[in-house]
């Protein structure tokens, strides 16, 4: 219930709690900005600055208001729950942090479950000034049980559906005044896990992410610093459209990756066959990769021996027995093709000051020549640019494990320079791969998000799994929105990926708060066709308009569907233009006829008018009013098109227009689908809660790992032992392999 004019009274208390507590933090912020500007010379003192920098960081904005709500428990204690700690002058409490153990029953109380709480307050308000607040008095709810509204019944009050309706615009904001049990379940939840949320479109699993972090960091202070937090998201938009989230929650220095950026080379927008992407996102890659570059270690054929120095004047010569010895040895030993280069420069270094002449100096740069010639300088990219761009360095790294005409769809012609070679999206994967295999791997974190994870290939995951120190993740996504060469119906692969050392769980979300019921009811029709294992989720809340449905001329569409954009754009709205690939440039192209102002989300960023979105760049994303543009051609679009237009059709927060040639739902004739809609449903129809699902950690996890690892470092490599050419430097091989798992076993 909101308060009425009576109640102006106790706002002009709470105000004067809300003043007091303002007093107290920003003088502890000036406090704090003194220590901070003192610091000046020597380590303590700079370390001094820099805490008292982080703990400002933490006290949030000044504007911000100093608590989101209180609590009333029945010993008669109130809470004020805010995103900082405050106290005053003599070290009371004046608010908690929402991360604090002792707010948890501000986020888990309910008519059923008390928890001791008498009553949970709501404060609505214009930064530090409350205009209104919403009481839930626990005891009333549970005298009215029968008479409760499906929305009572889970919990979700005026408070969160005020909040869905407030504006957006092109960055995510926090939640923590209305988390959901539910959501704060999976918030707090154990760090040592592979916690996998599965939910439907706008369930908020982004923001259960986001808020699972800052929880961590604050409840594992000793285990985990932002520097050990990684949050990888699907594409630079989408990292730029959450990215405020966690300095809003005083977390800072967390650093944000998306899979075009994950690896030493990011995308440049090479499109390729999604049967070539395919076979690229195969694990198996991993072994191709690793065999090619093996093989890029060498003594070079026909030469009889290896010259150190100019013909003119050889310093040094060795002969194909003692190069490839060292060569074995440099390898056997190395956890890097980069190590094992070291090793064997060193090897030549030492060897030729023996040789040489008495007397003599021999260069480095010849010493450098030589070596070149038997093991080259590489970087990821000049790797895989040699590798994709011949033929036969492809078929001798395929080996058995792919056929000849995989490796004709993997050959490309070379770029002439390195830096002209065009990467695609599972190009990153393998120049990821290609860095670890040269160098070793890279930072570790303790903890990683990955948004979006429904489509993630194995060899992304891989390289998602590379950063973990531990196999402590966050896994956020939605199976019925899986598409690409990856779409997946089931978690169980991700998991093998992913896990080790700790277990792995799912867990779902079912409450659908983005998507107004008459907008979720036309897109939830297509759920039966694309994703029949997927139920439909529970929306909270009535949206301002029913979809409206446009049929125009196919060569009217961009006209219309620009024409539906610039009138919502008009009323102040943030709008989102989403079509297939197929008919942006109809749509661009009455963008620009008509001047219209509006944004390209391809160049990374949104706009704070109208955006124009990819079907596959809206995953994650969303807006006030969503122009989808002729949803046959989204449907049409990859072998899970009807998911895509599932995606589409679920980033409105309030209006969409659908814009067709003639057909809304590419889909054959089916009866509706019943959405679950809590602002209908009766008190009695209350489900009970999923609970996680455990995914039990097979015993030989470790192990799995190990024999994987062999696997792709190219252990299968031991039946090409006896046909190689050089059969000392594979037996060299197969022992580096040993060692490797040997180490990891270690760990
Ligand atoms: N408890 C809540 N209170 C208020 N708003 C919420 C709550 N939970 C989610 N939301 C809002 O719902 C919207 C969708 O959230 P979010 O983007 O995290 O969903 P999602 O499940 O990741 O969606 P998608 O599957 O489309 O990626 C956001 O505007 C978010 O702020």
């Amino acid at each position: 219930m909101s308060v009425g004019a009576a109640d102006q009274d106790e706002i002009a208390s709470e105000q004067k709690y809300f003043d007091a507590a303002w007093e107290a933090r920003e003088h502890k912020r000036q406090t704090l900005g003194g220590a901070a500007g003192a610091a000046v010379g020597g380590k303590a003192s700079i370390a001094v600055g820099q805490a008292a920098k982080a703990q400002i960081e933490q006290l949030g904005d000044p504007d911000e208001a100093v608590a989101m709500g209180r609590f009333d428990q029945d010993d008669g204690e109130t809470y004020y729950v805010g995103k900082a700690v405050i106290r005053d002058g003599d070290g009371e409490l004046l608010v908690i942090s929402w991360k604090a153990p002792g707010a948890a029953p501000y986020f888990t109380a309910s008519y059923d479950d008390r928890k001791g709480v008498a009553r949970k307050r709501t404060f609505e308000v214009e930064r530090n000034r409350i205009v209104s607040f919403d009481d839930v008095v626990f005891a009333d709810l549970a005298e009215r049980v029968g008479e409760l509204t499906a929305l009572e019944h889970e919990g979700i009050d005026d408070a969160v559906l005020r909040d869905l309706e407030a504006g957006r615009d092109g960055e995510m904001r926090d939640i923590v005044q209305t988390i959901h049990s539910m959501q704060y379940e999976l918030v707090r939840s154990d760090l040592e896990q592979l916690l996998i949320v599965q939910g439907g479109p706008g369930t908020g699993k982004t923001v259960v992410g986001l808020h699972r972090v800052s929880w961590l960091l604050f409840n594992h202070a000793e285990q985990l610093t932002p520097a050990d937090v990684l949050v990888i998201g699907p594409n630079p938009t989408f990292t730029r459209y959450i990215r405020q989230v966690l300095p809003g929650l005083g977390d800072h220095q967390i650093e944000h990756r998306d899979l075009r950026g994950l690896g030493p080379q990011g995308s440049t927008g090479r499109e390729e066959h999604a049967d070539v992407a395919r076979i690229k996102g195969q694990l198996r890659m991993a072994q191709l990769l690793t065999r090619g570059l093996v093989q890029r270690i060498r003594f070079p054929e026909r030469a009889a021996q290896l010259d150190v120095g100019p013909a003119t004047d050889v310093a040094a010569s060795f002969d194909r027995v003692e190069v490839e010895g060292a060569l074995s040895r440099s390898l056997n030993q190395a956890r890097s093709y980069n190590a094992g280069r070291a090793a064997m420069r060193s090897w030549l270094t030492s060897m030729v000051s023996i040789r040489a002449r008495r007397g003599v100096q021999v260069p480095s740069t010849a010493i450098d020549a030589a070596l070149e010639r038997v093991w080259p300088s590489l970087t990821p990219q000049m790797f895989l640019r040699d590798l994709f761009g011949s033929r036969d360095r492809l078929l001798a790294a395929a080996g058995e494990d792919f056929t000849a005409a995989e490796v004709r769809m993997l050959f490309r012609p070379a770029a002439e320079r390195v830096s002209d070679e065009r990467w695609s999206l599972t190009d990153v994967a393998l120049l990821d791969e290609a860095e670890k295999l040269l160098n070793g791997n890279g930072v570790l974190f303790e903890h990683i998000v990955v948004d979006e994870a429904q489509d993630l290939s194995p060899m992304q995951l891989r390289s998602v799994r590379r950063r973990s120190r531990s196999g402590s993740y966050t896994v956020l996504g939605d199976l019925a929105q899986s598409t690409g060469p990856w779409a997946r119906d089931s978690w169980d692969d991700l998991v093998r990926e992913l896990m080790f050392r700790h277990p792995a769980s799912i867990a779902p979300l079912k409450f659908g708060y983005r998507v107004p019921q008459q907008v979720y009811a036309l897109a939830a029709q297509l759920l039966a066709h694309s994703a029949p294992a997927v139920e439909p989720l529970s929306v909270v809340r009535i949206g301002p308009a029913e979809p409206d449905l446009r049929q125009v001329l196919a060569g009217e569409l961009g006209a219309e569907a620009v024409r539906a954009a610039r009138d919502y754009a008009a009323r102040g709205l943030f709008v989102g233009i989403i079509c297939a690939d197929e008919q942006r440039p109809g749509v661009v192209a009455v963008l620009d006829h008509n001047d219209v102002q509006y944004q390209d989300t391809r160049v990374g960023a949104l706009g704070s008018s109208i955006n124009l979105v990819g079907a596959v760049d809206a995953k994650g994303l969303e807006f006030e009013a969503v122009v989808v543009v002729e949803p046959q051609a989204i449907a049409g679009q990859g072998a899970h098109g009807l998911r895509l237009l599932y995606v589409a059709l679920t980033r409105t927060t309030k209006f969409l227009t659908v814009v067709h040639s003639g057909v809304v739902l590419p889909i054959p004739g089916s009866d509706p689908v019943e959405v679950p809609a809590l602002q209908k449903a009766s008190a009695d129809e209350k489900k009970p809660r999923p609970a996680p699902r455990a995914v039990p950690v097979p015993d030989a996890a470790l192990d799995k790992f190990s024999a994987d690892w062999a696997a792709a470092m190219g252990v299968r490599l031991a039946a090409d032992v006896a046909a190689a050419a050089q059969p000392r430097l594979w037996n060299a091989i197969v022992d580096a392999f040993a060692d490797e798992l040997e180490r990891l076993r270690e760990e």
